[in-house]
């Protein structure tokens, strides 16, 4: 659905010239949550911005539904953009305006007629859990509520894209999990495809399809979200893992004291929850220790990362590797 082509932008101003983007290659997929994910000053702001054109690439071309957009004229960007949703991270409602109107506000642009605005308006506002609200003003609502806002305003045009600017950093946890569970819900429910950038693991742990990570105006690593918190490559993403809580390499520490073969688990889906290892240990008589371990779910998929030492006869050992085989269950040796 959108194919970014060797993207750069370039920010001049006297005595500085700054590359907010070098050479961004993307193609997100009609339907999917695609998340983007770095540090301040990667360059996420500068490449979510790009899918709408509110910024133009200083080199590369930008295609959404097989049209190449950096070509339109005005008029046609227009158009174009009245398809795209973009959600902000603080929610930019128009203060002195109802809720009401806030969500009209971009029907009116497009040109609908008062009822069918009004109609349209207290249909989206149903579909993010407002519609008791559209008489209040913004200063009236909790920020979780603002932004269900600014997505039924995103929503109001029937996108077939929407855009998510950090659209829940400026929220508690509690109530980041509520929108975020509303993303999901439009995305399954109405088919829109959703791209969003973030900082936080946990955000495209919990929607996301896939994920590109950003770093200096560089994509350094993309991938199915799982394949990527399993197997992260790039120090980047290993860092903003572990920064979560989802660190991978902690066991070091704890290894040295301990005998044995060192293995590294990677369970997906039904796997996760069986209880292999307890029978594996029993039947085989092996003894496995424990250095770490995570069980999580990534959107509906539960998926989990152990590292064990195991001790115990050759044979058995083989065996051992041969029921992780069966189960599907990866089994990376860390040391023999
Ligand atoms: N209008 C601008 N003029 C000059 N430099 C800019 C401009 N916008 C962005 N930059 C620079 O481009 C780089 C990328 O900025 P960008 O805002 O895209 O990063 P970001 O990953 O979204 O950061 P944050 O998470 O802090 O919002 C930064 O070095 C920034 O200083």
């Amino acid at each position: 659905m959108i194919l970014l082509k060797n993207i750069h932008k370039t920010y001049a101003s006297p005595g500085r010239v700054s590359h907010a983007l070098a050479g961004v290659d993307l193609d997100i997929r009609q339907g999917e949550v695609f998340g983007i994910i770095g540090r301040s000053g990667a360059g996420k702001s500068t490449l979510i911005r790009m899918l709408n054109l509110l910024e133009r690439p200083t080199q590369g071309e930008v295609w959404v539904g097989g049209q190449n957009i950096t070509r339109l004229g005005e008029p046609q960007l227009r158009r174009f953009r009245q398809g795209v949703g973009m959600v902000f991270q603080h929610f930019n409602l128009l203060r002195s305006r109802t809720v009401l109107d806030n969500v009209c506000f971009p029907l009116r642009l497009a040109g609908l007629s008062r009822a069918r605005r009004l109609e349209r308006a207290h249909e989206v506002l149903a579909l993010v859990g407002l519609a008791d609200h559209a008489g209040k003003y913004p200063r009236q609502l909790s920020g979780g509520q603002q932004q269900r806002v600014g997505i039924a305003r995103a929503l109001a045009n029937h996108p077939e894209l929407l855009l998510c600017d950090e659209a829940t950093s400026a929220l508690d946890p509690e109530t980041t999990q509520s929108i975020l569970r509303l993303l999901l819900d439009i995305n399954k429910r109405l088919g829109l495809t959703i791209v969003l950038i973030t900082h936080g693991m946990d955000v495209i742990r919990t929607v996301c399809d896939r994920v590109a990570v950003i770093d200096a105006g560089v994509i350094v690593e993309r991938g199915d979200v799982l394949d990527v918190f399993l197997h992260p490559r790039h120090p980047v993403t290993q860092s903003l893992l572990s920064e979560s809580g989802m660190d991978a390499e902690g066991w070091r520490e704890m290894a040295q004291g301990i005998a044995g073969r060192l293995i590294r688990l990677s369970f997906r889906g039904e796997s996760t929850v069986q209880p292999m290892l307890s029978r594996a240990s029993r039947d085989l008589n092996l003894d496995l220790s424990i250095l770490q371990g995570s069980v999580s779910r990534i959107k509906d998929t539960p998926y989990g990362q152990l590292v064990i030492a195991v001790q115990g006869d050759a044979a058995a050992q083989e065996q051992l590797d041969g029921v992780f085989a069966g189960a599907g269950v990866e089994c990376e040796v860390l040391r023999p």
